[in-house]
């Protein structure tokens, strides 16, 4: 069980980490890319380039508007969406414009690499085709009106083909990282599974409820509003183990936990609480139908045609029923339909006290 636990806390962790990376990109790369905007925009303008130091500036401050978003929203998809589309827009405006002496496009390369890796592979492939198409088009439409530089056929060849080798390298390892990731969700999802299920019955566990329907000792969601809680307890179980044989027993835990599964509503919880002990939990029922339900489920199991290797096997129940009120403690309610089960034990077994 520690194993699996801390198995649980590693994946996530791994995935919690990934999330931090990824913030921790976009931070970093919006503030240096504001700096920079800032800087090289002020420096556009004063060399008399108003239209790309206009954007420049306008880019730097979306940047810093982005840094504010992300700490307050914590939205971070969006943010990278922002970043994105940032970036592409003043890579756009570098490509058009040439910036200074005609090196805007070096910039190109490291922009559009960032605006890949704080999106997803879908989101940098729809960038990356989209970015490389218009490229295509500024670069050899012939005499093209949005161009207000000149570039050479030879640089505008070697651009188009050293930007498509950045940015198939940038895809493929955005590919394979979340591949990755995607590993680590479905490892994790598993773990958590496998933790919170009974490998004997497939019923719930006690983890489970714990995680689940209760917080701070009190019970959640639909059981919130009131019901009932049932303990539910295998009689002389021991001596079917010793009279029998323990695998004979795991038959009898498996077939009174499908009885017990097949029996309840689907809004009712049910789990292995532990050894031959069961819980079940019926939301919104008063306690004289509780006890209703708790004696039906007596009276099936009662009855049940329970046979180990040909040998039939008679198995009763005793069941401890304890109302749920809106404001109960879940120790203090599961205490008392303990003490319950305690009594119909005492009783005589093979009945329900509440
Ligand atoms: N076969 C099997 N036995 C189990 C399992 N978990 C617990 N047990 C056995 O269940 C038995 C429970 O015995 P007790 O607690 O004395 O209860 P009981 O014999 O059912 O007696 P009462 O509850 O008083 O009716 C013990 O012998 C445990 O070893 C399990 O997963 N499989």
């Amino acid at each position: 069980m520690k194993e699996s636990l801390s198995a649980i806390d590693g994946s996530a962790r791994l995935l919690n980490l990934e999330k931090q990376k990824r913030i921790f990109l976009i931070n970093a790369f919006t503030a240096i890319g504001a700096v920079a905007s800032f800087v090289f925009g002020s420096s556009s303008l004063f060399g008399g380039m108003l239209v790309l130091g206009t954007v420049l500036i306008c880019a730097g401050f979306v940047g810093c508007a982005n840094l504010v978003f992300l700490a307050v929203r914590k939205n971070v998809a969006a943010a990278a969406n922002v970043m994105g589309g940032l970036i592409i827009t003043l890579s756009t405006a570098l490509m058009i414009g040439g910036g200074y002496q005609n090196t805007g496009p070096y910039w190109v390369f490291p922009l559009v690499s960032v605006a890949m890796f704080v999106n997803n592979f879908r989101i940098g492939l729809l960038y990356a085709g989209l970015f490389l198409g218009f490229c295509l088009y500024l670069l050899f439409y012939p005499d093209n009106p949005l161009l207000l530089t000149d570039y050479s056929n030879a640089a505008s060849i070697r651009f188009v083909a050293a930007l498509s080798s950045i940015l198939l390298l940038c895809l493929s390892v955005q590919y394979s990282q979340e591949q990755s990731q995607k590993q680590i969700r479905m490892i994790h999802q598993q773990l958590t599974q496998a933790a919170t299920t009974d490998a004997l019955t497939s019923l719930h566990n006690r983890r489970y409820i714990y995680d689940h329907h209760i917080d701070k000792d009190r019970f959640l969601g639909s059981i919130g509003g009131g019901g009932a809680l049932l303990l539910v307890d295998v009689d002389h179980f021991k001596r079917i183990n010793d009279d029998m044989g323990h695998d004979a027993g795991d038959i009898v835990l498996q077939v009174v936990a499908r009885h017990l599964r097949e029996a309840i509503r689907d809004e009712d919880i049910i789990a292995r609480w532990g050894g031959e002990e069961f819980l079940v939990i019926l939301p919104n029922v008063t306690l004289s139908k509780a006890y209703q339900r708790a004696e039906a489920l007596r009276q099936r199991i009662e009855m049940a045609d329970i046979t180990i290797d040909g040998q039939p096997c008679r198995v009763t129940i005793s069941v401890g029923v304890a109302d749920i009120g809106a404001d109960d403690n879940a120790s203090n309610v599961i205490k008392l339909a303990d003490e319950r089960l305690y009594r119909a034990k005492k009783q005589g077994r093979n009945c329900v006290v509440y």
